[in-house]
């Protein structure tokens, strides 16, 4: 569960989002909204990376503000444009996330070899196509007890063999962790891929669940 105390984000002066009082129950959200209307700057503000006033608490009792450290290792991001320093390799970044991140050893197995990673993952990411990289950007996502996952963009370059194989991740991620899950994306969702998956707007400033 996330709950916004006062949160307000602006650029110079100018307010993207104002949340006096709102709250996400445990789930999984499907966040939509037009080209500018503040969906990647409520995740990246979510994620801990964006300044903002106010203040969100993870699951009651993590705050951003007051338990940075530990909220931070709570809350896992995959940004809509990865971008990560090419020298080094999938296996490198898997092994720091997973150690920044206390993981389970062998975390990250399942997710390699389901989405199809096994053969390049120890190559250097300056080698890796766009979709290659979305997909390692979503392992790291997944890595460590995340109580909240947020992906922008998840399903932009990944081909259309991979789609069923994330939501599957995210299935069993909220049904065995209760993990919640903000996603954002330009795509139509088509229900039966995302079971229990609820939309929210982000408009106006504000964030709405439609009727
Ligand atoms: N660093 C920045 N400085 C100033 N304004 C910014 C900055 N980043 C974003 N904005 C503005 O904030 C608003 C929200 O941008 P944001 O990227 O969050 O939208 P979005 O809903 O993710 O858009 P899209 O669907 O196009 O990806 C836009 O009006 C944008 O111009």
């Amino acid at each position: 569960m996330l709950e916004f105390h006062d949160f307000h984000k602006a650029y110079n002066g100018h307010t993207i989002l104002r949340l006096p009082d709102f709250s996400i129950d445990s789930g999984i959200y499907w966040l939509r909204g037009h080209n500018g209307s503040g969906k990647s700057t409520f995740l990246q503000s979510v994620a801990g990376i964006l300044s903002f006033e106010g203040d969100i608490v993870l699951d009651k009792h993590l705050s951003i503000k007051k338990h940075p450290a530990a909220y931070r290792n709570k809350v896992n991001f995959a940004e809509a444009e990865p971008v990560f320093p090419d020298f080094l390799t999938g296996t490198d970044l898997i092994r720091l996330f997973k150690s920044a991140k206390q993981a389970p050893a062998r975390q990250e197995e399942p997710y390699v070899e389901s989405m199809g990673m096994s053969a390049y993952v120890t190559a250097p990411i300056s080698t890796y196509s766009s979709g290659m990289l979305k997909k390692l950007a979503l392992v790291l996502a997944f890595l460590g007890r995340p109580g909240c996952i947020l992906l922008d963009e998840p399903l932009t370059t990944l081909d259309a063999d991979s789609l069923p194989i994330l939501f599957s991740w995210i299935t069993e991620q909220q049904q065995q962790a209760g993990t919640t899950f903000l996603l954002s994306s330009h795509q139509e969702l088509e229900n039966d891929m995302l079971p229990n998956v609820r939309e929210m707007l982000v408009a106006g400033a504000t964030l709405h669940y439609p009727a």
